[in-house]
């Protein structure tokens, strides 16, 4: 291995992220796997990406292998166990794993500056999404009334998915609260209204057939105007996973979003 390689280890390898993000690093030239972790012991011989210890005990993963980078991309209970852990160990989490709360987010930060480690928590790898959130954002800044529908296959654990509630996170940055709709509304079948951030809707659709999806649909006196993104192949995430690497090993702070990365 060369000394500029950096050391990856990869938290959920079988998973349909997981299988492209080995992909991606065994096709980087200054990525190198160096161990995976994986809860399920029968799965050890099931790669072909070398030689490649698989751990089902993360604590011993990181105890054993000399690493940079984490890359987790399993469920969000996992991915809050193998944070604290590659944390401790002086690991540089990166975590597209989607289901952290606001206040778990902070904690994390916490954590990772009072040990001056490069942290990366994003909910959508893929710069088209990254764009739809920040041009969401602009857009916010003149369209006081928004919602937010984001479609998903039925694989998908969590709700709503992380990509609507950074979106949301971020409208509400220029926007603050506001109850939206008739001021007597109600629902007559509850969660026809869908969730509420800071008074703004989000919509979760989960069909077969579906990759990731969202629209922010904006509403203003005599017009609506429509943004939306499309990942129709998992490899629309790979690019912002590489950056997100190379990022992590940059920092000395938990970043939260690509878009504080791209300009
Ligand atoms: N940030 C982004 O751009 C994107 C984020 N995501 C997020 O990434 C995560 C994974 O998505 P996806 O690949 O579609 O999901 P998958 O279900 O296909 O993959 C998750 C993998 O993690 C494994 N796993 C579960 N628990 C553990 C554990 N404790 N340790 C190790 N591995 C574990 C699962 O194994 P098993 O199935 O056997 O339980 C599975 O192989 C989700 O949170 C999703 O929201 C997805 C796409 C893009
Ligand atoms: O589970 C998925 O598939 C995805 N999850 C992320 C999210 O929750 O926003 C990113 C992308 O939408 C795909």
């Amino acid at each position: 291995m060369a000394s500029r390689d950096i050391r990856i280890i990869l938290a959920g390898p079988r998973g349909k992220m997981g299988t492209a993000a080995r992909d991606l690093i065994a096709h980087t030239a200054h990525f190198s796997l160096v161990a995976c972790v994986d809860h399920k012991p029968q799965t050890e011989t099931h790669f072909s990406d070398g030689d490649v210890p698989i751990f089902t005990d993360a604590d011993r993963c990181f105890s054993e292998v000399e690493a940079d980078v984490l890359i987790d991309l399993t469920t969000p209970q996992a991915a809050k166990t193998h944070l604290e852990i590659a944390l401790d160990h002086h690991v540089r989490p990166v975590i597209g794993t989607t289901g952290f709360t606001d206040e778990e987010i902070e904690q994390l930060r916490a954590k990772a500056e009072s040990k001056s480690l490069g942290a990366m928590i994003v909910p959508n790898f893929a710069i088209g999404a990254v764009l739809m959130m920040k041009f969401s954002q602009m857009a916010a800044r003149y369209f006081d009334d928004v919602e937010i529908i984001e479609r998903h296959h039925d694989r998908k654990l969590d709700a709503p998915s992380g990509t609507a509630l950074k979106t949301a996170n971020l409208i509400s940055d220029v926007r603050g609260e506001k109850k939206q709709g008739h001021q007597n509304e109600s629902e007559t079948l509850e969660g026809a209204r869908g969730g509420q951030v800071e008074g703004m809707p989000i919509h979760s659709v989960r069909l077969p057939g579906l990759v990731a999806h969202q629209e922010v649909v904006f509403g203003g006196s005599g017009q609506t105007l429509t943004i939306r993104h499309d990942s129709i192949d998992r490899g629309s995430f790979m690019p912002g996973v590489k950056l997100a690497v190379e990022t992590v090993m940059a920092t000395k702070t938990l970043i939260y979003g690509l878009e504080q990365v791209i300009e």
